[in-house]
């Protein structure tokens, strides 16, 4: 059996018009990304996707809050929200996936696993929202939506915009870890901890419940690549590779970096919280752990990336 490779799929990777897309859009955003991991199956590797649902989960969470306003219909909570998010779009990874492997002729089946992720209950985090979900807002806008939403926080996304932030807990554990692994020891290009997975908490009892947050896919993605023993995280993004000085005149975008080199420029606060950091800090938690290496890159350098003609690697030294 090949190299298992995780590949995560950035949630704003799949939007293009900010929130204006429709389910179409999204679905042709995915038939292109899945067409770059086909490649990578017929090379022989063993791929597991995941992605993430920053902009869907806040449109999810709009939508109720809208239909909420106009006493409609009763609100759906965010973890509900986020479970949403990972079937409507693990569904069009997984269709898109099967349509593209049997043009192909590649014999390979597919699954999407509804995934649960573990966090604690007492996580800072939960007092201090850092995820940005939904649309992008201007200055003058997101002043509008918090005298309209008092209760909502907005940070200035990368130079992008201004988004509403919800807490992003820690994951602790992938739920269904075990299940994940039979399939992938069984053939299958499985799609797990969409959206990060959707929170849980363990009860006093050893149940669980849902919790509402959103949890980072990096850092999801990094605890199931080493839970199920990857070599390979692949980080795909908006960008075809990670720079140091983002933005700035002098930026400079990095080719082969050491875990060293990648920490040093952490420090250094060359990474914003919710966008790069995130990504920065699961790297290195994987490559800490028991991985061996991480490529950062957009979707459609995915194949020269793997064969290290492209993206951002870091590696052991
Ligand atoms: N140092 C950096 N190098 C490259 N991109 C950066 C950097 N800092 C911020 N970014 C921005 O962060 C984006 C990735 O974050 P985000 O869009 O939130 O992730 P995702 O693709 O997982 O949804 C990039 O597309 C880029 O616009
Ligand atoms: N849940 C999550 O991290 O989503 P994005 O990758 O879209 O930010």
């Amino acid at each position: 059996m090949g190299e298992v490779v995780i590949v995560a799929i950035g949630g704003n990777s799949l939007v293009r018009e900010n929130g204006r897309d429709g389910v179409d859009d999204q679905y042709e955003a995915v038939c292109e990304t899945v067409v770059h991991i086909a490649d990578m199956v017929e090379e022989g590797y063993n791929v597991v996707v995941t992605h993430g649902n920053g902009p869907q989960v806040g449109f999810g969470l709009r939508r109720s809050e809208i239909a909420e306003k106009y006493k409609d219909m009763p609100p759906v909570p965010l973890v509900n929200c986020v479970a949403d998010t990972q079937g409507g779009i693990g569904y069009q990874i997984q269709q898109a996936l099967m349509n593209e492997f049997a043009k192909r002729a590649i014999n390979k089946k597919v699954a999407t696993v509804i995934t649960q992720v573990e966090v604690s209950k007492e996580d800072p985090n939960f007092k201090h929202p850092t995820k940005p979900i939904g649309s992008f807002f201007t200055k003058e806008q997101a002043d509008k939506m918090i005298e309209e939403h008092p209760e909502w926080t907005m940070i200035e996304d990368s130079g992008r915009g201004y988004r509403r932030v919800v807490p992003s807990p820690k994951p602790i554990d992938i739920v269904e870890k075990d299940v994940i692994k039979t399939l992938i020891d069984n053939n299958y290009v499985v799609i797990a901890v969409g959206g990060g997975g959707i929170p849980v908490v363990k009860t006093e009892h050893s149940t669980y419940e849902g919790i509402d947050a959103v949890i980072d896919k990096d850092f999801a993605t990094s605890l199931l690549a080493e839970q199920i023993k990857a070599g390979t995280l692949v980080i795909t993004t908006g960008v075809p590779k990670v720079s140091i000085n983002f933005g700035e005149p002098d930026q400079k975008e990095l080719d082969f970096i050491s875990v060293e080199e990648l920490r040093k420029y952490k420090e250094e606060n060359h990474f914003p919280e919710g966008s790069m950091l995130p990504k920065v800090e699961a790297s290195l938690n994987f490559l800490e752990a028991s991985g061996k290496r991480v490529i950062i890159t957009n979707p459609e350098s995915l194949k020269d990336a793997v064969n290290k003609k492209s993206g951002t690697h870091i590696v052991k030294q």
